[in-house]
Order: C-alpha cells, then sequence, then structure tokens
C-alpha cells in the first residue's frame, strides 16, 4: 500500500466518523428540533390569526384562552406540569414531519419559496380587494403579510401551492362575474399559470377556495370503447366527475378511463352537439371521433364544409352512408336529410297511430356530423336555401325520427343559430380558448375550473344539458390517410371501422 493510499484511507475513514457522528447527534436532537420547529409554526400561525381577526373576536378568545390555561396551571392538581407537557405535545404535534404536518407554507422544506410566491399572490390581489374606508382592521393592505388572507395553504414537493384558501372583504362583488374573473386570473398568474384551478367561491362566508386539478391524459387514442347502444365517448374527463370508468388502452397498457358519453337522437334529452372552437383546437379530430364510433351503433352522414378531405377514409364503408365534402354535394346532403327526417316521422307517427312499432328503417339512427356550419352558409349560393333552414326540421323532429346531430363552428356561430337548432342542440362543446362571455353565453354558465394559460388540442369543457360543466379531453382520432399520422394511430383508426365495401362513389352510397 503506498503512503498516498493510506492518507485517504485515513481521510475517508475520518469523514466516516465525523458523519455518523453528525447523524447520531442529529438523531439525539430530533425531539429538541421538532419541538423548536413546531414552536415556530405555532407562533407564525398565532401571529397570523392576531393580525386578520377582528378585535373584539380577538380580544374575548384571548381572554377565554388565558382564564382556562390560568384556571387548570392554578387550580388542577399538577396544573404547571400538565400546562407544560400540553404545551410541549402541541408543539411537537405541529413540528412533525413537513410531509405530514398540518399543510402550510412556513416552516416546510421550500418556505422560502413557498413564502414569497404566496406574499407575491397577495401584493397581486391587494389592489383589486381595497379596504372599505370604515373598515379597521382591513384584509389586503399593501405591504401586509399575506397570511392575514391567505389560510389553509397546501403545497407540492415543489413549494408551488396545491390548494388554498383566501379571505375577502364582505363589500367585494363577489356575485358578479367580472370581478370574480379578475381574482381568478391575479391567482391564476400569481401562483402557477401553467395549471388549471377549480375556483369555488363561497360568498356566504367570504372565502375563495383554489385547488390546482391534475391534466386530463392526452395519450389516449380512438379504440373501440366500452359503452352502451346508443352512447358515444365525446372524451374523457375527471374521475370524480363521472360514476362511470372505461377501460381503455394506451400503448400497450389498459387503463380505467372516466369518459364523458353522449346519447344522441332518440330518447336523449340532448339529441343533437354543438361543439365550438377556434382552429387548431381539435374540432375536426372531435367529428372523426365520433364518426369512428357511429357504425357500431347506426348510419352516418359527414357533410365537411372545409373541403379539406379529413373523412375521406370513411367513404364507402358499411354504415356511411356520405361523406359530402363539396359544397354542392353538402347542400344536397342537408336537402336530402330534411325529406329524410320528414319521412321518418311521418312513418313514426302512422305507425303509432295504427298502434304498430315503426319500421326499421325509421328506427335505425342516423349521425349527422357537420364540420363547419358557417363555413358552408358562407359558401351558399344565393339561390340555394340556406344550411340553417335545412337543418332546422332534423333539429326539431330530429329526436323522434333517431336523427342525432354533432355540428361544429366557431365562436361566431354562437349569434347565428336558428331557434330550433339553439334548443335542441343541449350538448355543448367547447374547444381550447374562447372569450369567457362566449362560453358563458354557449354553454349558458361560466366555465368551471379555468384552464391553463396553454391547452393541448382536444381539450375543452362539455356541458350536457342542464348539468355540469366538465373537463374535457377528446381523444387523438387522427385522419389515417394523412402522411403526418403515424402507423400505429393509423393501424388503430382502421381496426377500428369496418371495412369499405364499395368504391367512393360521386356522392358517397347515399340511399
Ligand atoms: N385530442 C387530440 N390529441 C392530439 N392531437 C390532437 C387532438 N385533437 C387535435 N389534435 C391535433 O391538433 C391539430 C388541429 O386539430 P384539428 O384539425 O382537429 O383542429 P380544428 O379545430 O378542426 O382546426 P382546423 O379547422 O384548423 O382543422 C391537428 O394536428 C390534430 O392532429
Amino acid at each position: 500500500m503506498t503512503s498516498s493510499t493510506a492518507r485517504r484511507g485515513a481521510t475517508a475513514r475520518a469523514r466516516h466518523l465525523a458523519r455518523s457522528a453528525g447523524a447520531q447527534a442529529r438523531e439525539a436532537l430530533q425531539p429538541l428540533l421538532l419541538i423548536w420547529r413546531g414552536a415556530r409554526r405555532g407562533a407564525t400561525r398565532g401571529l397570523a390569526w392576531l393580525r386578520g381577526t377582528p378585535a373584539e373576536r380577538r380580544n374575548s378568545t384571548l381572554f377565554l384562552t388565558a382564564l382556562a390555561v390560568g384556571g387548570v396551571t392554578l387550580f388542577v392538581p399538577y396544573g404547571p406540569a400538565l400546562t407544560a407537557a400540553a404545551l410541549v405535545g402541541g408543539a411537537a404535534w405541529l413540528g412533525r414531519d413537513p410531509d405530514s404536518a398540518p399543510p402550510g407554507p412556513a416552516g416546510d422544506r421550500p418556505a422560502g419559496d413557498v413564502d414569497a410566491r404566496l406574499q407575491a399572490l397577495y401584493d397581486g390581489l391587494a389592489p383589486y380587494l381595497p379596504p372599505h374606508p370604515n373598515d379597521p382592521h382591513p384584509l389586503y393592505l399593501p405591504g401586509a403579510p399575506y397570511q392575514r388572507a391567505l389560510v389553509d395553504v397546501r403545497t407540492d414537493r415543489e413549494g408551488r401551492p396545491t390548494a388554498l384558501t383566501l379571505r375577502y372583504p364582505g363589500h367585494f362583488t363577489d356575485t358578479e362575474a367580472p370581478a370574480r374573473a379578475r381574482i381568478e386570473h391575479v391567482v391564476r398568474a400569481k401562483t402557477d399559470p401553467g395549471r388549471e384551478y377549480l375556483f369555488q367561491w363561497d360568498p356566504a362566508n367570504t372565502l375563495l377556495h383554489v385547488t390546482a386539478l391534475e391534466p386530463l391524459r392526452t395519450d389516449i387514442t380512438t379504440q373501440p370503447f366500452v359503452t352502451g347502444p346508443g352512447e358515444l365517448v365525446l372524451g374523457f374527463t375527471d374521475p370524480a366527475a363521472t360514476n362511470r370508468l372505461i377501460p381503455v388502452l394506451v400503448g400497450a397498457e389498459t387503463l380505467r378511463a372516466a369518459p364523458l358519453l353522449w346519447r344522441g337522437g332518440g330518447r336523449s334529452g340532448e339529441p343533437h352537439l354543438l361543439a365550438i372552437g377556434h382552429p387548431g383546437s381539435g374540432r375536426t379530430t372531435l367529428l372523426r371521433a365520433l364518426a369512428n364510433q357511429v357504425p357500431r351503433h347506426g348510419d352516418l352522414v359527414v357533410v365537411d364544409a372545409t373541403g379539406a378531405g379529413e373523412y375521406a377514409y370513411l367513404t364507402g364503408r358499411p354504415g356511411v352512408l356520405t361523406v359530402a365534402d363539396d359544397p354542392s354535394t353538402a347542400l344536397a346532403t342537408l336537402d336530402w336529410l330534411a325529406g329524410e327526417t320528414a319521412r321518418r316521422t311521418g312513418v313514426v307517427t302512422a305507425a303509432k297511430r295504427h298502434g304498430h312499432p315503426p319500421p326499421a328503417d325509421a328506427r335505425r339512427p342516423l349521425w349527422v356530423l357537420l364540420d363547419g356550419l358557417t363555413e358552408l352558409v358562407a359558401l351558399t349560393p344565393p339561390d340555394r336555401p340556406d344550411p340553417r333552414e335545412l337543418l332546422s326540421g332534423p333539429a326539431r323532429h330530429g329526436r323522434g325520427a333517431g336523427v342525432a346531430l354533432a355540428i361544429t363552428d366557431t365562436p361566431a356561430l354562437l349569434g347565428a343559430l336558428p331557434t330550433p337548432l339553439a334548443d335542441a342542440a343541449r350538448a355543448r362543446v367547447v374547444l381550447g380558448h374562447v372569450r369567457p362571455e362566449e362560453a358563458r353565453a354557449f354553454l349558458g354558465t361560466p366555465l368551471g375550473p379555468a384552464g391553463p394559460a396553454w391547452l393541448p388540442p382536444g381539450r375543452g369543457w362539455a356541458r350536457l344539458g342542464n348539468g355540469p360543466v366538465l373537463r374535457l379531453q377528446v381523444p387523438y382520432a387522427p385522419d389515417p390517410f394523412d402522411e403526418d399520422t403515424g402507423a400505429a394511430e393509423r393501424a388503430a383508426v382502421l381496426a377500428q371501422l369496418p371495412a369499405p365495401t364499395a368504391a367512393p362513389a360521386a356522392w358517397g352510397g347515399r340511399r
């Protein structure tokens, strides 16, 4: 052994001894550190409580506490020892390991970061929640500690807030959507703009509960989903929002995911669907995801006003009546649809009148998917009927005739819908970011969870009838004929569909 090797060995031994001595000392001092940490946390929370509580309540609570503690210390046998034990026990409980400790920024590992972030949030909110002139104890004062108004803060391991409750002054206009939106905007911007938050306002207690939501999965691809007859999967949502999970294949793994199901057409409370979004938000993908599921449930008609040929792969497959992707064929198809709905309605009514079940050709579900209503209106020659008028009959009578419409468009569609269509299209989907007032007008209620600054394509919200607004991620349903589509995705789409039986006809296989 050389002398340098011997020196290195001695140094390593010395380091090892020092490390284990340090570890033993830390272990021996652990209870004291625990109590010290707990005492600091207790003091911080106590101070926050003192600052944030109105004087009358604060004084009466302090008086009662002092009375109880004094009474126990002076008059109960072993009172002083009991009081000391309670204080030490309380401090030890508060000082438990950060991960199991009661949530709160103070004393946790990334405390500096968390405190700075929460203080920035508090300071950012202060201008929007100014004190009332007569309020002697304002909740929000520039420069005041954030603990005055931000309570119940929970953070993740990186120190980012995952849940918090903020108190706001009683005079804040919490019933007005723009005022709420301003506060929600500040909270998002100052905590983590990349995350999605659920804002729950509690006007009765002047509290706002903020919860960071886990992102929805974006890796579910179109596939034969396990659904009941007549149910189509619009996409997937939060498991807590539905009472149903279905198996889905992601890569080689089978997972359980929460589907958002739409039952269109006959006997449905939401017989028709409207989806709005800006270009690139995933409207075509939503319709393709629906189209791939239809052949198992009924007949399919596709009207593609975009003319991009993104549904051509459906042409000639059993159950696909037509794929109309030029304006003239599209208008002829809608004309036929109006007549077909009237025919079915007449047949069903006559059968009922005679006490017979309606014949199969009037009952077979017919799903009509229309991509780009406004575009089709713009392309319609002046001497042809307006497509919106052609859709009014199917919208009004579709429920009884087994006809379901699913229409996508831009948010501009809102003001231009004929009443029968607007009334009957009770399944509504918003894809991507649209203006809050547009979302509110379209869904009939404000968006619940506010989206992050960036949304992946196919991400949005859905509302079925008068139900709640739910988060939605549409499954990836690419055009298998697109050269950018990967081989696995192409195979997945084609495997979902019955093989074509006919060569593409001039205007599909219209019957
Ligand atoms: N659920 C999804 N998962 C993954 N990628 C998606 C999803 N939805 C859409 N995309 C991708 O986003 C892009 C735009 O989608 P899509 O064509 O469906 O949007 P659009 O609203 O119809 O827009 P445009 O009118 O411009 O076609 C496409 O590249 C598509 O593959």
